[in-house]
């Protein structure tokens, strides 16, 4: 495929082989388990890694490979801004189940582009202290969605690293800045309790600033510091080592980042809702392909869905989750009180475990969540209200009160996790109907296809449950 500035191709976020979801088809029925699970399945590219070696091979001192990488909107959109900033993208054929491998070739990166961020935080983050290298204007916008997602640190940091930005002073998108080719880089400020995104953005593009970067955080908390550790360890991987000498301080060094031939990890926080149906309908299911070590918040599962009293093994890179005879068959777990500041992504299907058990929780040290692709807390708290759940908010989390659950309208907010907690929820609530489950395509196109296929074994959609709730 030939790749240039001016003859963009089109990178379907759906893969070449997946079945689009038709968006028009209205809302989906989630299928109520008929039965205990014996699931075995694999799961594409995991997001945040993709979208990191995307950025990392662009800046890198020669073409990387990007083996079984995720194809979704989330990575179409970083793949499309990236060609439009100069860079060179090629698919080529790999032995990835889920579609080609991606051969990244860094080219001089120049503005007078216009990037489309969708609803994207990885594209929205990482993509302006890149575009501060190229040379002319670049103007960043995204669903309407993506304008209420925080962006002021990311502005104030451009600004206090000398780039020019032109914004509405609302701090968030739309925006635009005038890179003049080079960063000069040196001691950096920032807050970033409302996203560990911030922090990621800028060491990731840091070693091409010319003096590299001394960053400090200076808020209050500090979520998601596994995607922090999960861009350092990206850095290192491409012969850039970051220093952090005490907990919110990063230096990051002035110097190349190599090329690099890389195999992407299957996405762990998408494994999130298919572990978890094995505890709302019994029976075990298996996630192939499961790394041996990672940095993916989504390792946490291993430690997280035993609280919910499931059972998890590992035989080699299989890794299963037992759960029993499931909500479905009449399980009953105990509440949980967790921080998740951690892994504020895992939240929705945990969320809606926490909606079956047998008594109260408590989830807290998730108030960025509010920053996520919609307000996540009162999302969960509306949808679960809505079909006869008792969540209600905090400041920084939720309170979850189970009770008796009935069917209804589920709405994902354009939200891929509150779609796919939805469906975790018919699992064993007959009569759940997903209002949007192509919202599915931010970072997992095939989600209806693996949940009533591989995972519940081809079920039809909407199929009677066996009346045991
Ligand atoms: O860097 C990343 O790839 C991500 C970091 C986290 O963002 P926040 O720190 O904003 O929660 C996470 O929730 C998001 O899904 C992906
Ligand atoms: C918060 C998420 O996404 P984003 O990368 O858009 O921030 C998420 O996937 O849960």
């Amino acid at each position: 495929m030939a790749i240039s500035k001016i003859a963009q191709p089109e990178f379907s976020p759906y893969g070449d082989d997946a079945p689009v979801p038709d968006p028009t088809e209205g809302s989906w029925p989630a299928p109520v388990a008929t039965g205990p699970l014996a699931a075995s399945l694999q799961l594409p590219g995991s997001k945040s890694l993709t979208n990191r070696e995307l950025v990392l091979a662009a800046l890198a001192n020669g073409p990387s490979l990007l083996r079984s990488p995720l194809h979704s909107r989330d990575s179409a959109l970083m793949i499309q801004a990236l060609i439009q900033l100069g860079v060179g993208i090629e698919e080529v054929p790999g032995a990835g189940e889920f579609g080609p491998d991606l051969l990244v070739t860094p080219g001089e990166l120049s503005g007078g582009v216009s990037i489309d961020c969708g609803l994207a935080g990885t594209v929205m983050r990482f993509l302006p202290p890149l575009a501060a290298l190229a040379l002319g204007p670049v103007a960043f916008d995204g669903d309407e969605g993506a304008r209420r997602r925080p962006m002021r640190t990311v502005i104030d940091a451009l600004r206090a690293l000398g780039v020019d930005v032109n914004d509405d002073g609302r701090g968030a998108l739309p925006f635009s800045l005038y890179g003049t080719g080079s960063i000069e880089g040196g001691e950096l400020d920032i807050d970033a309790s409302a996203s560990s995104q911030f922090v990621s953005g800028l060491l990731l593009v840091a070693p091409r600033f010319t003096r590299g970067l001394t960053l400090r955080h200076t808020g209050s908390s500090l979520p998601s510091l596994p995607h922090i550790e999960m861009t350092i360890a990206a850095l290192a991987a491409r012969g850039v080592i970051v220093e952090n000498p005490e907990p919110g301080v990063w230096i990051v060094p002035s110097r190349e980042i190599e090329a690099l031939d890389v195999t992407l990890e299957p996405d762990l926080s998408n494994a999130a809702p298919f572990l978890a149906a094995a505890l709302v309908a019994g029976g075990t299911v298996s996630i192939e392909g499961w790394p041996a070590a990672t940095t993916q918040v989504g390792a946490h599962l291993e430690h997280l869905l035993p609280l919910f009293g499931a059972s998890v093994s590992r035989h080699g890179t299989t890794l299963t989750v037992d759960g029993g005879i499931g909500v479905r068959g009449g399980a009953s777990f105990p509440g949980i009180d967790l921080d998740l500041s951690m892994g504020g992504e895992l939240a929705p299907p945990l969320v809606a475990l926490a909606a079956f058990a047998s008594s109260p929780s408590r989830i807290t040290g998730i108030g960025h969540l509010r920053g996520h692709e919609t307000d996540r807390l009162a999302a969960l708290a509306a949808e679960i209200n809505a079909l006869g759940g008792s969540v209600s908010e905090l400041d920084d989390g939720l309170t979850i009160d189970p009770r008796p659950l009935h069917g209804g309208a589920w709405k994902s907010y354009e939200d891929h996790r509150m779609a796919t907690a939805g469906a975790l929820i018919g699992l064993a609530v007959a009569g759940v109907t997903v209002d949007d489950i192509s919202t599915t395509a931010k970072t997992l196109p095939q989600f209806p296809e693996l949940w009533s296929g591989p995972l519940l074994g081809n079920a039809p959609a909407g199929s009677a449950s066996l009346g045991l709730l």
